[in-house]
């Protein structure tokens, strides 16, 4: 079962456990989500329609009816911008969410020989003001928004809970993460949205906020790989999933314009405050040595693929939809 389905990493999780012939069931908020048709088309799971982690007997009565193998907590306000304009939402689903869905887990339990797998979909964001690079497991936290206050409390009660009760429960420690099917709101896919309108003559400016802090970006098709590995393994623990490299977003945005032919992308790029933060994460990059031994994982993506895969998907996207030739 996958909460948070019709989100990006929802959508590549969901995919690579229908290819490894599970039934995936999908809770979503919502009766009329119409990102569920888009999904549904194109995927065999079932919705389970069950609130948002904000009610505890709906969560059990979900796991009850589906009885799974395994649970992927992907759910969460996931935004940071947002988070600070509802920090009391995102403590209650992101934070408070997790602790629901835990103690769903632990009231069904699963069969005795088969007890239900449970994966948390930890953040960066835990690091925040950093104090050692490049971050690992060990590195404490340090949150810089209401979106990382509560990635921390949803990250520590799944240890907790792991500890107290012996359940099956894993930690992914994800870096940012995207793809052609990340939500415009964050940074790569706006910027490469935006170049590829540029290009094709439908779009004059870019407006962005900050564009000096770095991050470790990965591709999320990668990363789902990293999350069911973790509920393969004999013991459950806690993983950094990254790529090891960190570019800042100017370089992103710097090469996003190159990649169609845009050098002079300056004249392109305006600043507004209004998309600064109130508090920054300067610079995050991690270092994945534990999933990459004890998983075997590594990402196949690097970060330039990265930038050309969303820049052309987005110019054959917004080219369709305006009824353009590719240039
Ligand atoms: C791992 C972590 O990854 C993501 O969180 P995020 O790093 O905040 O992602 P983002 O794409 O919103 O911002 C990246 C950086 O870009 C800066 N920035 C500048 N100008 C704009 C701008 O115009 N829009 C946005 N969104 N950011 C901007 C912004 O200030 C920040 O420094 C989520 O998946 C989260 O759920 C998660 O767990």
């Amino acid at each position: 079962m996958i909460t948070g389905i019709t989100g990006q990493d929802g959508q590549y999780l969901a995919e690579l456990l229908n290819s490894k012939g599970y039934e995936v069931f999908g809770l979503v908020k919502g009766q009329n989500n119409p990102r569920i048709e888009l999904i549904q088309a194109e995927l065999p799971f079932v919705e389970l329609v069950s609130g948002d982690l904000q009610d505890l007997s709906s969560l059990v009565a979900a796991l009850e009816q589906v009885q799974p193998d395994e649970v992927y907590n992907l759910g969460a306000i996931s935004f940071v911008a947002l988070s600070f304009k509802q920090a009391e939402l995102t403590a209650n689903v992101t934070g408070l969410g997790v602790l629901r869905l835990l103690e769903a887990v632990r009231m069904v339990g699963g069969s005795s020989g088969n007890p239900i797998r449970f994966y948390q979909a930890s953040s960066s964001e835990m690091f925040g003001k950093v104090r050692e690079s490049p971050q690992t497991e060990q590195t404490p936290f340090y949150p810089r928004s209401p979106y990382g206050v509560a990635k921390v409390f949803g990250h520590d009660i799944t240890v907790n809970y792991r500890d107290s009760y012996g359940l099956f429960a894993c930690s992914g420690i994800l870096f940012n993460h995207e793809s052609p099917r990340r939500g415009i709101e964050f940074v790569t896919r706006k910027v490469t949205n935006a170049v590829a309108r540029i290009k094709l003559g439908l779009q004059e400016t870019l407006v962005l906020g900050d564009l000096e802090p770095r991050r470790d970006w990965g591709f999320a098709g990668d990363y789902v790989q990293a999350m069911w590995l973790m509920l393969q393994q004999d013991q459950p623990s806690d993983y950094v999933v990254a790529t090891g490299h960190t570019h800042s977003v100017r370089e992103f945005v710097d090469a996003a314009f190159r990649h169609v032919g845009l050098d002079d992308w300056e004249r392109f790029v305006q600043q507004d405050p209004r998309f600064f933060r109130p508090a920054e994460v300067d610079l995050l990059v991690g270092d994945a040595t534990k999933a990459r031994t004890e998983l075997g994982w590594k990402p196949e993506v690097d970060f330039d693929s990265l930038v050309a895969m969303m820049v052309d998907h987005d110019l054959r996207y917004e080219a369709r939809k305006a009824g353009l030739e590719l240039p």
